[in-house]
């Protein structure tokens, strides 16, 4: 097995509570449909094996539409539901345990939101950086929001690609891209949608658009 092919472009985080009640593989599915590139299970209260079963279904939903699936924090759920990657921030699993859990061609992302993160973070063993909160964001209310200019400014000293993450949407995903993210993660801005499977799109549209 090679290493998945990973694109960061338009980037779903989803789980129960974000979701009102509405099932998050379908929802999943139909941001994929629409565009989505990468869905990442986040799911920080549900029972393990809750957990477990809906990375299974999402990824049994996902895989036919060739968008792979990272599990948030999860590194034993990840593996065991056959996911593509994990997430990892600051206080989770380090990097050099992950890596030497799940081998070389499991996909591993890594949370920096400041300079001392990015400082003490072994930046070689991720394959890619989820940067934020970019801006505010109710989703979680504990991160601080670097602004753009953080973005801006933290982006050349990270090698690998990079995502930005928190309070984005239609409004703002350009502005994100011209700080020098390689693509954008959104929560809100599609599962609080009527029709996430529309606002997957358009968001689409937008990255698409701001390329050239
Ligand atoms: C793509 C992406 N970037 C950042 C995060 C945040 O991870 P973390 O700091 O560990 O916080 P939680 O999401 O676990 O609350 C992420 N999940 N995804
Ligand atoms: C998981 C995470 N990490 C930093 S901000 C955030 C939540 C992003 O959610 P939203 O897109 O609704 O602001
Ligand atoms: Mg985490």
């Amino acid at each position: 097995m090679s290493k998945p092919v990973v694109d960061l472009s338009l980037y779903l985080v989803i789980g129960p509570a974000d979701c009102g009640g509405r099932n998050p593989a379908e929802i999943a599915a139909a941001a994929a449909s629409g565009g989505a590139t990468l869905v990442q299970l986040r799911d920080k209260q549900s029972a393990t094996r809750d957990i477990l079963a809906l990375a299974r279904e999402m990824k049994a939903r996902l895989d036919p539409l060739g968008v792979p699936l990272i599990v948030n924090d999860r590194i034993d759920v990840a593996l065991a539901a056959g996911a593509q990657g994990v997430h990892l921030g600051q206080d989770d699993m380090p990097l050099e345990d992950a890596r030497r859990l799940a081998g070389p061609d499991f996909v591993i992302g890594v949370s920096i939101g400041s300079e001392a993160e990015r400082d003490a973070t072994p930046l070689e063993l991720a394959d890619h950086a989820g940067v934020g909160a970019c801006f505010p964001s109710a989703t979680k209310a504990d991160a601080d929001a670097l602004g753009v200019d953080g973005l801006r400014q933290l982006r050349p000293s990270l090698p690998m690609p990079v995502v930005g993450i928190g309070g984005i949407s239609a409004e703002n995903a350009a502005d994100v891209l011209s700080a020098g993210a390689d693509g954008v993660a959104v929560v809100s801005a599609i599962c609080k949608a009527k029709d996430p499977a529309a606002a997957a799109r358009e968001l689409s549209k937008i990255i698409d658009k701001s390329r050239f």
